[in-house]
């Protein structure tokens, strides 16, 4: 077992063998009144991978970031992050902290405040929102919001309101408020929803970039775009983990055909 692969950010985690394990789901259930949505559930996400999760509607795809991110609590099983922390007694706070960022479907930025601000608020989660805001930043933090406004190609609108912002921009802007986080695991639910082709091709090519310096998972329908991101590809069905594999072994597989690709 190595040492703890986070403590500190370190230049040679994107070299690490994707076998080394960012998270470990063991044997997961959750229950809602008697209802199973997770039983038994086991995954394990590796250092700078990018996963992508698929399955039909029900799978348990959103339950399974929910429990990632300490907002629903398994009845059992192990979650471990970083190869020793427990998350499963740490609240979604602490989870945040410990650095994995989760974006949601529906972008969920401050409209009213620019660009900048929303990064900035987001640099500084410990503080309240105006004390964010007046609170000056290093320059370290300055060049890390220029890195992550070029990266999202959201320069030219680092003054502009959010609620301006077009649907894929306010998507890109959502990515951006993890990126100034830096986060060591990215949890992504449908990125791609309602972006342009060309937007769609961006945010994949975003993706692969990051992968190797973070570990990313994504949960996606469109299987197009898990086509042009995906190393390693997860089926989940019924609140389990039906197949995985490449994309192209999930695909070629009987059962994900049956209950998830069709013929
Ligand atoms: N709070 C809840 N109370 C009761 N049942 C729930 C709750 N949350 C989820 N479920 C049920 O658990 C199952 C898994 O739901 P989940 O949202 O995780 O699936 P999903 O794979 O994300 O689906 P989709 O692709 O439609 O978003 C579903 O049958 C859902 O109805």
């Amino acid at each position: 077992m190595t040492d703890s692969l986070f403590t500190q950010p370190q230049l040679q985690d994107r070299y690490r063998k994707t076998t080394d394990p960012v998270l470990q789901l063991e044997k997961i259930n959750v229950t809602f009144d008697s209802f199973c949505a997770l039983t038994d559930l086991s995954l394990s996400i590796g250092v700078g991978e990018l996963r992508c999760v698929i399955g039909p509607n029900g799978a348990g795809k959103t339950t399974l970031m929910d429990i990632i991110t300490g907002k629903t609590r398994p009845d059992s099983g192990k979650l471990t992050y970083d190869q020793n922390i427990d998350l499963t007694g740490m609240s979604p706070v602490e989870i945040s902290r410990a650095g994995i960022g989760r974006k949601f479907q529906k972008p969920t930025v401050f409209e009213a405040l620019s660009v900048m601000e929303n990064l900035e608020i987001a640099q500084k989660m410990d503080k309240s929102v105006w004390t964010s805001l007046r609170a000056k930043l290093n320059g370290e933090q300055r060049d890390r919001i220029d890195e992550v406004l070029q990266q999202l190609r959201l320069t030219e609108y680092r003054h502009h309101p959010s609620g301006l912002l077009s649907h894929g921009q306010k998507q890109f802007l959502e990515i951006g408020i993890l990126l100034v986080q830096e986060p060591h695991l990215l949890l992504l639910d449908e990125p791609a929803a309602g972006l342009t082709d060309a937007e769609t091709e961006y945010i994949a090519e975003l993706f692969r970039a990051l992968a190797g310096k973070h570990s990313l998972m994504v949960v996606e329908h469109d299987m197009g775009f898990v086509e042009s991101i995906a190393d390693y590809v997860t089926v989940l069905h019924q609140g389990q983990v039906l197949a995985e594999g490449s994309l192209r072994q999930v695909q070629a597989n009987e059962q994900v055909i049956n209950v998830y690709l069709g013929r």
